[in-house]
């Protein structure tokens, strides 16, 4: 069999706590996971989920997979309940999907006590929904509930349903890890006594693993390296509980590790891409510290690690991060040294390998600045600007020098708040008084200094303050404490960029990441 790669990130990845997705966003997710180069997706469970059973009906006229089949999921028939006349087993059908997915008891305490029926009833609903999923043209899926919890406790019955179902027809056997509580050799010890057990093909041995131990993707290596062909997933992990195995690193680590070419040809690289449009439709914030996928994957603070990816990037990678479509990044902050800012600048567009004393001084002022609370690990713009202003030649233009702000917040009788700045400034060698009002302090200022500069820079017209954080930092060694803000803003053409400002009066430190804001985005204007 050739290895089959499973998404489940539209049933179980929707099981996940606060995630809805709509049947519109099912279909999107569906399209980029098909993009990903998945070979299946599960859909989600037809006649349980109203959603699920639109989805399946919409799927057969919208979606048009190149790589995936589609698989619906549902329950083998109920306790008594012949198969032909279960209601569920019909929405199976019904779903029109090439394949189908059966949750089965495999842990006998499971069937005496949550199914209420027997050892031999639970075998029979098996053999009976599967006989008759083939039967009608299905490939079939089962997913062995509970499988090593019910091992431990009684293995013959966990064989018995494994073969039970293999011998029914069904194409893989998937031994879940449902509760999650599995550590890769508990798994590795199951699939080899299995095995041994009962001269199973591991081959056709599937592995679901969810992720209460934080151990399910090493959980499905494991299973992998045992023999297993046909592994789960879903997308970031989502998932119920803590989640499921991530099927971005699963197959990373399958393709990148263990040499097994499972998706098809140019999927890999597309990996960040799928994972940050899924994260977006799920209303979820990407991961950043995700494993491959995260922006922080190959990102580097530590000043020795950039001195020796100066030399070669994988000495301090442990892949190459565009082969997953991620890219590495330096961290400018109190832990660089000067590999860290000459790599760093050269990823902004500046050459500091000629300037050993102009690294140096931006290397040692970076650090002065970081223990006073600056922060230009999210800030690529000031540590520009500062490297520029040390760099001979380089120096940014200056589109104003200040002569003075002021800031005004007046609550009036009747409880409205307004802000009101007036700025004095001089424009290429004009003197310029602006005022104007905001809803708050820093939103007047900033407004007061565009009505100053806009007659000579129009292009300020188009810049947005997309986002402004402030956070106060705790005064150490007899200090007291001082705000650090942090400004994000747009120029409507897409790009953006991040300035910083610190000073413990929190307008103070707001001018000044808006006046590196405004520096950096009309510099930037007039290259
Ligand atoms: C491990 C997993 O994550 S598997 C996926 C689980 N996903 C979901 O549960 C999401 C969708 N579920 C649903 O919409 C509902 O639970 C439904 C429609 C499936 C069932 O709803 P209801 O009919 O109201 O039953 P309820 O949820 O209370 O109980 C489930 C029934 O299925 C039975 N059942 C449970 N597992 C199986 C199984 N593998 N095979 C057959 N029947 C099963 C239970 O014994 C119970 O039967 P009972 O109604 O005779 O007591
Ligand atoms: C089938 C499934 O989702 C589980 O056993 O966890």
């Amino acid at each position: 069999m050739t290895f089959q790669v499973y998404d489940t990130t539209l049933r179980d990845g929707a099981q996940r706590e606060g995630l809805t997705y709509s049947v519109v966003d099912k279909l999107a997710v569906a399209r980029l996971l098909d993009e990903f180069g998945v070979g299946f997706i599960e859909g989600g469970w037809p006649g349980a989920v109203p959603k699920d059973t639109e989805f399946f009906r919409r799927a057969r006229t919208e979606l048009d997979l190149k790589h995936a089949q589609l698989v619906a999921f549902g329950a083998t028939r109920k306790v008594g309940v012949a198969v032909a006349a279960d209601p569920q087993v019909r929405a199976l059908l019904d779903a029109r999907t090439p394949a189908v997915a059966l949750v089965a008891k495999a842990d006998l305490r499971h069937v005496e006590r949550a199914l209420r029926t027997t050892a031999a009833e639970n075998l029979a609903m098996i053999r009976d929904t599967v006989t008759h999923l083939v039967a009608e043209g299905r490939r079939v899926f089962v997913d062995g509930e509970h499988f090593f919890d019910g091992y431990r406790h009684d293995p013959a019955y966990g064989a018995a349903v494994v073969e039970t179902a293999l011998a029914a027809g069904a194409e893989v056997m998937v031994l879940c890890d449902t509760n999650g509580g599995m550590l890769p050799s508990q798994v590795t010890a199951a699939i080899a006594d299995l095995v041994a057990r009962t001269g199973v093909d591991p081959g056709r041995l599937g592995m679901h693993a969810q992720n209460d131990t934080a151990c399910a993707v090493a959980n499905t290596i494991a299973a992998v390296e045992a023999g297993v062909r046909h592994v789960q997933g879903t997308a970031n992990g989502y998932g119920e509980r803590p989640g499921n195995a991530d099927i971005f690193a699963v197959v990373a680590n399958l393709q990148l590790k263990l040499g097994l070419p499972v998706l098809p040809e140019g999927c890999l690289e597309q990996m960040v891409r799928v994972s940050h449009a899924i994260a977006e439709i799920a209303n979820i914030a990407p991961d950043t510290h995700q494993a491959y996928a995260g922006a922080a994957a190959f990102a580097h603070k530590a000043g020795l690690h950039a001195s020796a990816i100066k030399v070669d990037p994988l000495l301090y990678n442990h892949v190459d991060p565009l082969v997953v479509g991620n890219g590495m990044r330096i961290l400018i902050t109190e832990m660089a040294g000067r590999a860290s800012v000459e790599l760093k600048s050269r990823e902004l567009g500046l050459d500091l390998a000629g300037h050993p004393e102009t690294l140096a001084r931006v290397t040692s002022r970076v650090k002065e600045l970081e223990a006073g609370g600056w922060s230009f690990e999210a800030a690529d713009a000031s540590f520009e600007l500062l490297v520029r202003s040390e760099l001979p030649g380089a120096a940014p233009t200056r589109p104003f020098a200040l002569e003075s702000y002021r800031v005004l917040v007046e609550h009036r009788e009747d409880g409205a708040v307004v802000s009101e700045a007036t700025v004095k400034i001089r424009v290429r060698g004009e003197r310029v008084i602006a005022t104007a009002e905001g809803n708050g302090p820093i939103n007047a200022l900033d407004e007061a200094l565009r009505v100053g500069l806009c007659r000579h820079y129009p292009e300020l017209r188009d810049f947005e303050l997309a986002d402004y954080k402030v956070r106060i930092l705790e005064g150490s060694h007899g200090t007291g404490a001082v705000t650090r803000v942090l400004v994000e803003t747009a120029d409507g053409t897409g790009r953006d960029w991040t300035t910083v400002g610190v000073h413990p009066n929190v307008v103070e430190a707001s001018w000044r990441a808006l006046v590196d804001a405004l520096t950096y985005g009309l510099d930037r204007a007039h290259v």
